[in-house]
């Protein structure tokens, strides 16, 4: 008996390796990779968290596409904005499918466009997003923009020490006004209780697809004590107040339209109209408005408070490049009034800065992992159909061969030369091809009129402790989904009687924009 169970998985393991041998020799070789452990191949590697920064690292030993493998999947690391954009915008149609991501599922992210495979559906929602926050159609925004940006002036003047909190809730506010009709006016409002609840389940969720669950999903049917279940099981315990995100705007906004007390126009208010309309013939139903309208705030506002926070720890730590872009400001806008977008085009230094704050550090360092629905050879390396890729933006950003001294956050290294170093700007940090950021174009005006607007009136510096000594904020992160500073001091001040008055003009400002 013992002898044929012998025989057996002798026979078994020699035919593994015949078959094995032979799929090899059909294709190229995968690109580049570190050596696996066996059965395991690279899981013992992959960090719980900052992957960005681990793929990064790996990229200086195995190329800028190099390839990682766990049980059952292969991931292909991609490094440089040449092979994203080789692979992910110029063959799109292979690379645009996506894994879903079980924690995300578990909380209740069911109907999310982000998690769903390429098809129908995907389509569907991304026509729906893409109606509403196309280039043309956010200008309409600004308006909004500037009322929330004037908000975040004052809110900082008022009390300085509360600054992040200040920029979320701006970033926040825009959001809940788009989507939801709703104007945010004081700290109990029951929106902002709801998404600054989802913000903390966004914050501690986990990196999706990356996180040891997505990798090994058959965990979320383990017992919390069993060993890699912790984000299984914190997902179930966030799943009521995401469906709170789903269900008590979307309430409020149909009482409203029965009543006939909508507030302002929104995405809602849009979207069940052209139901009620359309009805039978409406290419949507309810559980689609739910859905793209609970991923806009899901997606739009944390990532957006992010950034803004990134600009404002880069001016905490490079004064001369805030006192630059303020020279900038005074010289061609005057002291008087602030910045507009109509004034955009004409500030190319807080362009730069704009732009390197997208790119020192990023708010969705690792991007969000596309899935390819094909083989395919790249430069003659074997990507198998599967793949997850893995866009990383981290690894973009810090590319030596397109910037210098990447890790230095220098806006200059944009302007031609010979005053600056003629570098491109960061491509990617809105991700790439079919699954790009649908809401690049509102979350980019927002990021530019709060830095601009808090550029015109406020010195940004280090604060001071009780010792006298300045305080230098660590350059440390946070990373969920996004990536954001941990908390830092800093000292806020007007930077002069006229930015305290123009600030509380208030209206007058937000109107002109
Ligand atoms: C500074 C702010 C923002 C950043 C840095 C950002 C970044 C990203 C990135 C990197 C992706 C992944 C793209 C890919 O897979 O290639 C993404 C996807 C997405 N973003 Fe944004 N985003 C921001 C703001 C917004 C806003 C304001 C909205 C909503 C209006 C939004 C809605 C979405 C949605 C729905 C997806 C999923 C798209 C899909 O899977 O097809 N984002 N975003």
């Amino acid at each position: 008996m013992t002898l044929l169970v012998t025989l057996y998985f002798s026979a078994l393991y020699i035919a593994l390796i015949v078959l094995f041998g032979k799929m090899l020799r059909k294709h190229p070789q995968l690109p580049p990779g570190p050596p696996p452990d066996p059965i395991i191949g690279h899981l013992r590697l992959i960090p719980k968290d900052n992957n960005e920064k681990f793929f990064y690292d790996l990229s200086k030993t195995y190329g800028k596409v190099m390839h990682l493998r766990i049980p059952g999947q292969v991931m292909i690391i991609l490094n440089s904005a040449k092979a994203a954009i080789d692979l992910l915008d110029k063959r799109s149609s292979i690379y645009s499918d996506r894994a879903s991501s079980e924690v995300f599922m578990l909380m209740g992210w069911g109907d999310n466009v982000t998690f769903f495979p390429y098809g129908k559906r995907f389509q569907k929602h991304r026509k729906m997003l893409q109606e509403y926050f196309h280039q043309k159609k956010c200008e309409a925004y600004f308006p909004l923009q500037a009322q929330e940006a004037q908000r975040l002036l004052q809110n900082f003047m008022s009390n300085p020490n509360d600054f992040g909190n200040h920029i979320r809730k701006f970033a926040t506010c825009i959001i809940i006004r788009i989507t939801y009709g709703h104007n945010v006016t004081s700290a109990d409002d029951p929106y902002l209780k709801i998404t600054g609840d989802v913000g903390h389940c966004l914050t501690n969720c986990g990196s999706p697809g990356s996180n040891i669950v997505d990798l090994i999903p058959c965990l979320k049917y383990f017992p919390s004590w069993f060993p890699g279940t912790f984000y299984a099981h914190q997902a179930r315990s966030y799943k009521p107040i995401i469906d709170v995100l789903h269900h008590y705007p979307f309430e409020d906004v149909q009482k409203q339209m029965a009543t006939g007390t909508i507030e302002g126009p929104s995405y809602l208010q849009y979207h069940l109209e052209q139901l009620q309309r359309d009805h039978k013939d409406c290419p949507f139903d309810i559980s689609d408005i739910q859905g793209t309208s609970g991923v806009i705030y899901g997606a739009g506002a944390d990532t957006t408070w992010s950034t803004v926070l990134i600009f404002m720890l880069a001016m905490v730590l490079h004064p001369h490049v805030q006192i630059k872009a303020q020279e900038e400001i005074d010289r061609l806008l005057g002291t008087g009034r602030l910045p507009g977008f109509s004034d955009r085009p004409i500030l190319p230094y807080m362009e730069c800065v704009v732009q390197e704050s997208y790119r020192w550090n990023n708010a969705v360092p690792a991007g969000i992992p596309h899935r390819s629905l094909e083989d395919d050879i790249y430069n003659g390396m074997f990507i198998p159909k599967g793949s997850i890729i893995v866009a990383n933006t981290r690894g973009i950003s810090m590319d030596e061969d397109v910037y210098s001294d990447p890790a230095l956050f220098n806006p200059d290294r944009y302007l031609p030369k010979p005053h600056g170093n003629a570098e491109p700007y960061l491509i990617g940090q809105f991700g790439f091809g079919r699954r790009i950021c649908p809401g690049r174009h509102l979350a980019d005006a927002s990021v530019w009129i709060a830095i601009a607007s808090v550029l015109a009136t406020f010195s940004i510096s280090k604060s001071v402790g009780d010792d006298g000594k300045e305080i230098t904020p660590d350059l440390i992160f946070e990373t969920g989904i996004t990536s954001h500073p941990k908390p830092f001091k800093c000292k806020i001040t007007p930077r002069s009687q006229i930015s305290r008055s123009a600030i509380n003009q208030g209206s007058v400002w937000a109107e002109q924009y």
